[in-house]
């Protein structure tokens, strides 16, 4: 898939804090690219000086290759052909829902304009409260109406800022689905900040992980869980144990259990192990190891178990809820080697 926008090595600083250092990523075109980063790591930063609204202070921004931020060059904002869906929706109060979405399409005639607001009205599901003033909406209506805002003019990309950070739990799922859907059907390319991992690698056909200024990894969400680059980006993407391991032949051995050996061999090694790595076992094998079950909580779908292994090491595992567990009851437990990344 061709890029449409390329950052190359684009740096930009407040009070001497490098806020982005030198930050490369190319968006492929009709993908949704999630930027998942700490907070304070330059996400926002970033997504300020793709928009225009930050100016850069080193690199280049180009999008279909011509360059929109440079040296000596900086296309406004209003000229960048982006979409913005920010954290509070920045809806205009005293616009109905009709006439938030049309705002920036004034250039086309009443009949044209009419026509677009009610394909986008349909899109987002919100046709029926076109006369509506935003306050008078939930949340998620709230969110669809500023994406609906962000689409208007067929922007080339679409930019957002943490756009679910503001809704319930319950509701946040249900959004994220219906914009992931209208993001996907309108073939809309994307960039979406968050630091909430479950909602990057849900969302995101990529993902591109920040620290400290900098981009750390990049790749599909699979491959970033499955294969973390170092341990920073491994403990972005979810919950990991960090165990120590010995390479013993063809295995790496741990207090959890052994799997077969991943990279060269290392005097010594650190295990990152996903809780959902542990496998409960009937009965002992060469892989497994027999640990304590030293603190039970139900969880309904899995049960989060803290294991202590023979030799002190305790990490926390979640395993099915089928089985039965007893604080002080000792389990066979196995890893399962593709939740287990060496460093
Ligand atoms: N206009 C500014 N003036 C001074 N410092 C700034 C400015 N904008 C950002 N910073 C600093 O740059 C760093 C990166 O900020 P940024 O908002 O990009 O982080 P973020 O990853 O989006 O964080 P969060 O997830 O908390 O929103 C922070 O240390 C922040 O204080």
């Amino acid at each position: 898939m061709p890029a449409l926008l390329e950052i190359t090595d684009v740096k930009r600083a407040f009070g001497g804090h490098k806020a982005v250092d030198g930050v490369s990523l190319s968006l492929n075109e009709g993908e949704i690219t999630c930027l998942l980063g700490p907070s304070g790591c330059g996400k926002s930063t970033l997504l300020r000086l793709i928009s225009g609204l930050e100016t850069i202070e080193g690199g280049t921004i180009a999008a279909n290759g011509v360059v929109l931020s440079g040296k000596g060059i900086h296309v406004p904002p209003e000229k960048r052909d982006m979409g913005f869906v920010f954290q509070d929706y920045a809806l205009f109060p005293h616009l109905s829902v009709r006439d938030n979405i049309g705002f920036g399409l004034k250039h086309l005639s009443v009949a044209e304009r009419d026509e677009r607001i009610n394909s986008l009205l349909a899109t987002v599901r919100l046709s029926d409260k076109a006369k509506l003033y935003p306050s008078s909406l939930s949340g998620g209506e709230q969110q669809r109406i500023a994406l609906a805002r962000a689409l208007a003019r067929h922007p080339r990309l679409i930019l957002l800022d943490e756009p679910f950070s503001g809704l319930d739990a319950h509701l946040k799922s249900e959004v994220r689905e219906a914009t992931l859907n209208i993001l996907e059907t309108t073939g809309t390319t994307a960039i979406m900040v968050t630091h909430d991992a479950e909602e990057a690698l849900s969302m995101g056909h990529a993902l591109a992980l920040m620290n400290e200024g900098k981009i750390i990894q990049t790749g599909t969400p699979e491959e970033c869980y499955f294969n973390p680059a170092s341990l920073v980006a491994a403990r972005l993407l979810g919950e990991t144990n960090l165990v120590p391991g010995k390479h013993m032949g063809d295995h790496i051995t741990s207090g959890f259990g052994s799997i077969p050996a991943k990279g060269p061999a290392a005097i010594k090694l650190t295990l990152c192990i996903r809780p959902e790595a542990f496998v409960v076992e009937d009965a002992a094998t060469d892989l497994t190891s027999e640990v304590l079950v030293t603190a039970y909580r139900y969880h309904g779908a899995y049960c989060d178990l803290v294991l202590k292994a023979p030799n002190g090491d305790e990490a926390h595992a979640h395993v099915s809820s089928l089985r039965p567990y007893t604080v002080g009851q000792t389990v066979h437990v196995r890893l399962e080697p593709k939740l287990v990344s060496v460093f």
